[in-house]
This record gives C-alpha cells, sequence and structure tokens, in this order.
C-alpha cells in the first residue's frame, strides 16, 4: 500500500484553531503565514491537526464534535458518489456493490472447496479403494479443486472490475471537489491571498484531493470488503461449525481492531516527528541551496551543514522508533490473530476427534480465518491515513467556506464606460483599521485625460488601483466611473475596463508569446506582435535565440526588470482597456528606451482617447501630464499642471528640486554619483524637450 506520508505536524494546510467544521463560525482555515523574519508560522494547534492522541487527551464534547465533523465530510463526500440525479454515476456504484458482494461470496467459497477436496482424499485414503466409486471420488475432488481454482480467480477478477469501475467515481468526486475549490481560491480578495502561502494553498488542495480518493478507496475496497468478510465469515462458522467458533472470531477481530487502533495512535507521534525533522532538514537544504552565494559571502558552510545535520539527526532518532514501534504493532497483531487461530484448530481438532467435524472442516476453519489476516495486515496503515484524509479533506472544504469579501451583486448591470471619468468621493480607506491609507479623499480624473499621482513612498499610490479595479473596498465614501459607482455594477465589467502595469508584472513560466497573448487570450499572432512592436518587446525577441519562444521562467526570473515591464505594456496594449493605470511602468528602463516608450504610449492613449494613471518616482516621465495631484497624509496636496506646480512653492516643486539636485549632495567624492548627476541633470533637460515634445506628440484634450 503506498504511503502518502502526509501526518506531518508542521503540515501548512490543516484545521485552524483545533476547530471542527461543524462548530466554527469564522471558517478555520489555517494556512501558514510568513512571520517578519520569513520564518512559517504554525499554530500551536495545528499540531494537534490529526493527532489520534488528541482523542484520549481532548475533553469528552471535543471527541463528539470531531466525530460530527468527520461525519459531516463523509456525507459531503457521499453526495459526490450517490449524485442526486446522475443516474449514470448510481448505476456504476451499484454495479461496484454487487461486484464487491460477488467477490467476498466466491472468496469465501474457497475453503469451502478446499474442504470438499481434503474429505473426498480423505475418504479415500481411510476406505480402501475397492470400498468406493473411485469414479466419484475423482468426480467430486476433481471439480472441487476446479472450483477451488475458478474462485480464486472470480475473487480476483470481481475485485479487480470493482476497482475499474469505481476509479470513474473517484476520480469524478476528486475533480469536481477540486474545480470548485480552486473557482472559490480564484474568487477570493486579494488581500486573503496576499496573507497566504501560494505553496500551502497549492499543497492544502493537493492533499484534500489525495485525501478525498484515500477516503473513497479505503472505504470502498478495504473497510467496507474486509467488514463484509468478516460478517460472511462469523455467519458460515456459526452456522457450520457452532457460535463458539463464531465468537471466537468475533473476539478476535475487536482484539485485533482495539489493539492495532491503539498502537497505530501511540506511533503516529513517530511518524509526525519524522515528518517534521524531515521537512525542516529539506527547508534548511533548499535555503542554503538557494543562498549559495549568500553562503558563500559569509564563509559560512559549517553553520548551514551543521543546521542540516541537525535535522538529519531528529530523523534517524523519530525514524528508528518508527521501525520500532512498527515490529512492535506487527508483533502483537500476529499474537492475537495467531492465538485465535491456535485456539479455532484445538476447537476444530477436538470437533474431528469427537467425529463431529471432518478434517476438512479443521481445514476450512483455518482457510476461512486465514483469509482474514491479509486485509487486516493493513487496519493500522488503512486507520492512520483514514485520520489524515479526514483532516486535510476538513482543511479543504473550509477553503471553500472562506467568505468573498469583495462580492459581485448578480444583478448588476456591466458598467457603460463613456469617456472614463474616475471619481473619489470622500474616500476613507486603510488596510489595517488602526491606519488609514486615505482619509476623507476627493478628486476627479478628467475623461480622456492623462493625470499622474506622485508622493511620497508608501502614500497610497498604489492603492488608488487597487480601489479603482475592487481589490479592496474603501470603508466609506465611493468610488465612480463616468458617474456609475464601482460598487453598483459587475465586478467584471469594471476590471475589464481597466489595465494595469503594475510594479512587478506577474508573468506566467511560459514563452513570450503566452505571456503578452495573457492581456487578450483570443489575439492572434500577428495582434501579439504589434503590441510587441508598440512595447519595444520586438528588440528583445529579435535577440533571442528562440524568439517568441523564449520561456520567461518562473515568475518571469529569466529576464530582467525592464523586460519584464515591456512585457507587460505589451500585454496591456493587447487587453486595450478604456482607462489605463501605469504603476512605475517604466522605473526599471533606461532613459533612452523609456522616453521611446512613453512615446509609443502617448500616441496609443491619443488615438484612443484613453484615461490614464500614471505613478512615478521620477517626476520627468509624468511631467507632462495634463494634471498632476501630489498625495500626502491620505489626501490630495497639491494638484495642478507641472507648470502650476513649479509655480507653487509646494512639495512638488521640492520634490522636482531633490531629483535633480539629488547627485550633487551624495556625489561629493563619489564617481558612480556624480556620473548620476549629470545624469539627472541630463534627465532634466531631456524631460523638457521631452515635455514640449509631447505637447507637441499630445495636444492637450478640454
Ligand atoms: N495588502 C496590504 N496590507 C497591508 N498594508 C498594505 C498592503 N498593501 C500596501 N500596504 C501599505 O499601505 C501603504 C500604501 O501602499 P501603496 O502601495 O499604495 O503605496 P505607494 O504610494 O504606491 O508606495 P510606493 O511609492 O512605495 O510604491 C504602504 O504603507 C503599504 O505598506
Ligand atoms: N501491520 C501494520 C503495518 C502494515 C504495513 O506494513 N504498512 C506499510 C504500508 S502499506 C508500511 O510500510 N508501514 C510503515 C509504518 O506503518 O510505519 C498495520 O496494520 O498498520
Amino acid at each position: 500500500m503506498a504511503e502518502r506520508g502526509n501526518d506531518d505536524p508542521t503540515a501548512p494546510a490543516t484545521v485552524g484553531g483545533g476547530q471542527t467544521a461543524a462548530t466554527a463560525k469564522i471558517p478555520p482555515v489555517q494556512l501558514p503565514t510568513r512571520s517578519k523574519d520569513g520564518k512559517e508560522e504554525v499554530a500551536a494547534k495545528q499540531l494537534d491537526g490529526n493527532d489520534p492522541l488528541r482523542l484520549n487527551a481532548a475533553s469528552k464534547t471535543t471527541i463528539e464534535q470531531q466525530r460530527a465533523a468527520d461525519w459531516d465530510i463523509i456525507k459531503k463526500l457521499m453526495q459526490h458518489v450517490w449524485p442526486k440525479g446522475d443516474w449514470s454515476t448510481k448505476r456504476r456504484v451499484l454495479l461496484a456493490l454487487a461486484l464487491l458482494f460477488g467477490g467476498k461470496l466466491l472468496n469465501v467459497q474457497v475453503p469451502f472447496f478446499f474442504k470438499v477436496i481434503i474429505d473426498k482424499l480423505n475418504e479415500t485414503v481411510q476406505a480402501p479403494l475397492d470400498m468406493t466409486n473411485p469414479n466419484t471420488v475423482y468426480v467430486v475432488a476433481g471439480s472441487a479443486i476446479i472450483g477451488y481454482g475458478l474462485a480464486r480467480i472470480g475473487a480476483l477478477v470481481f475485485s479487480e472490475l470493482r476497482n475499474a469501475i469505481f476509479a470513474n467515481v473517484a476520480q469524478r468526486s476528486i475533480r469536481r471537489v477540486a474545480k470548485s475549490v480552486f473557482t472559490h481560491l480564484l474568487a477570493l480578495d486579494l488581500g486573503w491571498h496576499l496573507s497566504r502561502q501560494t505553496g500551502g494553498l497549492t499543497r492544502a488542495i493537493d492533499r484534500g484531493t489525495k485525501g478525498i480518493s484515500f477516503l473513497l478507496t479505503s472505504i470502498v475496497f478495504h473497510i467496507v470488503p474486509t467488514a463484509l468478510e468478516i460478517t460472511m465469515v462469523c455467519g458460515i462458522l456459526s452456522y457450520k461449525c457452532g457460535p463458539t467458533f463464531a465468537a471466537v472470531t468475533a473476539v478476535t477481530m475487536a482484539a485485533y481492531s482495539w489493539f492495532t487502533i491503539k498502537t497505530t495512535s501511540w506511533r503516529t507521534r513517530f511518524r509526525k516527528e519524522a515528518n517534521a525533522a524531515d521537512n525542516r532538514a529539506a527547508t534548511t537544504s533548499v535555503d542554503s541551496l538557494l543562498n549559495y552565494e549568500a553562503v558563500k559571502y559569509f564563509n559560512n558552510e559549517k553553520h548551514e551543514v551543521d543546521k542540516y545535520d541537525a535535522a538529519m539527526k531528529d530523523y534517524e532518532k523519530s525514524s528508528v522508533k518508527v521501525a520500532t514501534s512498527l515490529a512492535a504493532l506487527n508483533s502483537g497483531q500476529n499474537i492475537i490473530f495467531s492465538t485465535s487461530l491456535t485456539v479455532m484448530m484445538l476447537l476444530a481438532a477436538q470437533g474431528v476427534m469427537k467425529g463431529t467435524m471432518t478434517v476438512g472442516d479443521l481445514v476450512m476453519v483455518n482457510q476461512l480465518v486465514f483469509q482474514l489476516s491479509l486485509p487486516l495486515n493493513f487496519l493500522g496503515t488503512v486507520y492512520r491515513e483514514l485520520r489524515q484524509s479526514l483532516v486535510d479533506m476538513e482543511t479543504l472544504f473550509n477553503l471553500e467556506n472562506v467568505d468573498v469579501k469583495v462580492k459581485d451583486n448578480p444583478d448588476a448591470p456591466p458598467l457603460r464606460v463613456t469617456g472614463g471619468e474616475i471619481k473619489f468621493e470622500n474616500v476613507t480607506f486603510g488596510y489595517h483599521p488602526d491606519r488609514s491609507i486615505f482619509t476623507d479623499c476627493s478628486f476627479t480624473i478628467p475623461a480622456g485625460s492623462k493625470v499622474a499621482f506622485v508622493g511620497p513612498s508608501g502614500c497610497g499610490k498604489s492603492t488608488i488601483f487597487r480601489l479603482l479595479f475592487r481589490f479592496y473596498e474603501p470603508q466609506s465614501g465611493r468610488i465612480t466611473i463616468d458617474g456609475q459607482d464601482i460598487r453598483d455594477v459587475s465586478l467584471d465589467s469594471v476590471r475589464k475596463a481597466i489595465g494595469v502595469v503594475p510594479q512587478d508584472t506577474p508573468l506566467f513560466n511560459a514563452d513570450i508569446m503566452h505571456n503578452i497573448r495573457y492581456g487578450r487570450l483570443d489575439a492572434s499572432d500577428a495582434e501579439v506582435q504589434h503590441a510587441a512592436q508598440r512595447a519595444k518587446v520586438d528588440q528583445i525577441v529579435s535577440n533571442l535565440p528562440a524568439g517568441y519562444e523564449t520561456k520567461v521562467g518562473e515568475r518571469g526570473l529569466m529576464i530582467s526588470g525592464g523586460e519584464k515591464q515591456r512585457l507587460a505594456i505589451a500585454r496591456l496594449l493587447l487587453k486595450d482597456p478604456e482607462i489605463l493605470f501605469f504603476d512605475e511602468a517604466t522605473s526599471a528602463l533606461d532613459s533612452y528606451t523609456e522616453t521611446e516608450l512613453m512615446r509609443n504610449i502617448n500616441t496609443t492613449l491619443l488615438d484612443n482617447h484613453r484615461t490614464a494613471i500614471f505613478v512615478a518616482h521620477r517626476l520627468r516621465t509624468i511631467s507632462n501630464c495634463d494634471v498632476i495631484f501630489v498625495l500626502r497624509g491620505g489626501k490630495v496636496l497639491e494638484k495642478g499642471t507641472h507648470d502650476d506646480l513649479m509655480a507653487r512653492d509646494g512639495l512638488y516643486r521640492s520634490l522636482w528640486g531633490s531629483q535633480s539636485t539629488i547627485g550633487i549632495g551624495q556625489g561629493a567624492g563619489e564617481g558612480e554619483h556624480i556620473h548620476e548627476h549629470e545624469h539627472s541633470v541630463k534627465d532634466v533637460a531631456h524631460s523638457d524637450v521631452q515635455a514640449q515634445q509631447s505637447s507637441v506628440d499630445s495636444p492637450r484634450r478640454p
């Protein structure tokens, strides 16, 4: 039986706070969050997640609650196995059950045939051949032998058929649950996602779905068949050999199960410790190897090796305990089983002596009970994995219960963009209640204009986009696009109307073509290439051996920041939304490319009269905007054109001043900075030219 090996106390996904689905009001999903120092924080209670020992320590109500929650999950799962109205699945299940019953029936026939063979041959041995009819013996014993073989083959074929037929039901359930959880995850708000680790989430789905598979298969292939076989064996024994045999079997099964469950619960701790140590070792080694350069910079190889070895030492210790406790479990199980088998043989031997039973009966009893040992040998493993599956599935189902904060109103009409005027009206917002980013903030972005937001780092420039895109809802006030409150129109239409080049471009681990096409999935190759041209991606692509088929690596790590930004712009040009948001979109580009790109963007905007919002630290990039908003302290401090703002002795002018002189103060004696100074003076000069040029390129709209 395959080990899933996921009974790990540091498992990232488990039921939070030890609560159960049945009792928790707030869905107790708990995935690891990263603490400030980058360590994974796992709530202490999580350690209890799948600990059967908890059942001993916990209060009675907790056991009951846990049981109720477990039943809840099994019931939920059974809805997939017996789905309302889905007769094709139901037929499959019924067929699988019939095969199960038939298979077990055949299986218990095997000892009967054995008995007949022995008895018949025995008769022949005991009585001289001429006393009996040898033909009858041959016929009976021969057909029993054939029956024996056929019964064995039949039992196996039935069981395999059952597996094949049920596989479809199990896999479909997994797919349904996984799809519904994944859909829900994508619907959850950004805030929720930012506070979770993606790795933890995917593992939660992975484990949860594996849990479904394990639970279903172990119930259908292990627990139910074994229980059925035990019942059949007890019935046959009491009918054929008297109730004593049945009683011995029943007591043995009870003792065996009790011992197995207790011992498994006890030894699960060692497995958890081993897994935790294994995880620690893996984390340490991955961390060290990923930060190879850092290790070398500070000659810390020994420190890393020691850390790794400490985890491996723990792993070694607990692994030894796993092995020794397994030996104890196997020995105990064997002692119980063999004792019972011996007792039954004794009873049968007495029966034979008394003449109430035949030698064939003795063999049959032995065989009937012995056959049970096969599935029972994995009882402990099945029990442990079942408990783990229940915990994993609880986590999975609880993910589905997480409330979606930013909800789409089902009856909401789509947003109709007529010019792209954006209004923030008395907006108050903070990510945390005790720290406000905007306080009663109001401003208007005129339709079709090019505006910029500037201000100190962290003043909330990117937050404007997140609110506009409805990643978050303001605590009070409203945001409108062309007079329509964005909360009253459909979320999908708002997001379709707005495009963004974010600070950090999210790229998929696919080729450049796919990544640009992501802006509009149905775009043709020619359209993608055209957008790439306008975003100056074609220059990069022409230098790459694989051209548009070059993979960008996980999260685009294989291409430079500037190249990433150009890809993001190409994507946006392809999406061609009515409202565009450029969040430091050109910060990683050199001045020349930036100017070129900005001119391209300007032309595009001009052609289509799009509303465009720019956020930039390099003020020269945005100096030609129609309106510049200077944010500070959660409000708009100044607003106007570059010239208006320069005419005033305000924050903008001082920011501009500091940017054009930044190199002088810092650069004394440092070649690098002097160079930067020269550059920035040149940049300002350049920006003036650019501003003039842009005003020629893009006459101000009313
Ligand atoms: N998801 C979040 N949860 C909590 N706080 C956040 C979150 N996102 C941003 N913040 C905080 O809100 C503030 C405003 O963030 P925002 O990204 O809008 O700033 P910004 O003006 O764009 O900054 P920068 O110029 O550095 O990009 C920052 O102090 C930031 O730390
Ligand atoms: N008889 C025991 C052990 C069965 C067994 O050998 N299980 C296999 C997996 S199918 C195993 O490797 N177990 C390791 C362990 O339990 O530590 C039981 O009922 O659990």
